[in-house]
């Protein structure tokens, strides 16, 4: 099943792992990477590092967690002027050893903190950085969620 990546709702997209005597492939087939213009990672060395948030209203992302574990929040934005201080937001636990892809559509705030320190993020965005820049808004990190508050 190939996922659509232009839906407005956001994927977790899980991939596989084939083990053999040569070492391990781990895939996400249901990934289609077309619409991907650019590559970032982002590593927290610390827990504490909250990274949040970060909206965009064309831009859509995609997060796969290589290295430890991160918790990551999606908020869908209306009112970009004044967001509704009562959105609840959605939770995702993203972990090397699962090895899944978390599509987070345009339209929508991300914020993210490390659960182990030295985690690594690795972003694909379907926009190229010149148009990213033109689509940058930035929320307080305290609206939405209480990042002090142990997750799992
Ligand atoms: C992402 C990126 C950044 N940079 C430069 C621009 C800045 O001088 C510096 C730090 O970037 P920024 O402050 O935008 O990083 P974050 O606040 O983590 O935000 C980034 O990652 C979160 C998750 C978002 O959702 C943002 O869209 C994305 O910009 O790296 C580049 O030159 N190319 C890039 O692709």
């Amino acid at each position: 099943m190939e996922i659509d990546l232009g839906t407005k709702k956001h994927q977790l997209i899980n991939g596989a792992v084939h083990n053999d005597h040569r070492g391990t492939v781990a895939y996400v087939n249901d990934f289609n990477m077309s619409p991907i213009k650019r590559m970032y990672t982002i590593t927290h060395t610390s827990t504490t590092v909250v990274r949040a948030w970060q909206a965009h209203k064309i831009e859509a992302k995609y997060f796969k967690c290589t290295k430890g574990r991160f918790v990551i929040a999606i908020v869908p934005i209306k009112d970009w002027n004044t967001p509704d201080v009562n959105s609840k937001p959605e939770i995702f636990i993203l972990q090397a050893d699962k090895n899944q892809v978390l599509c987070v559509p345009k339209g929508h705030a991300n914020g993210f903190k490390a659960l182990e320190a030295n985690s690594e993020l690795i972003v694909f965005s379907d926009q190229d950085l010149d148009s990213a820049k033109n689509d940058q808004y930035r929320f307080d990190q305290d609206l939405w969620m209480d990042w002090s508050k142990k997750i799992i």
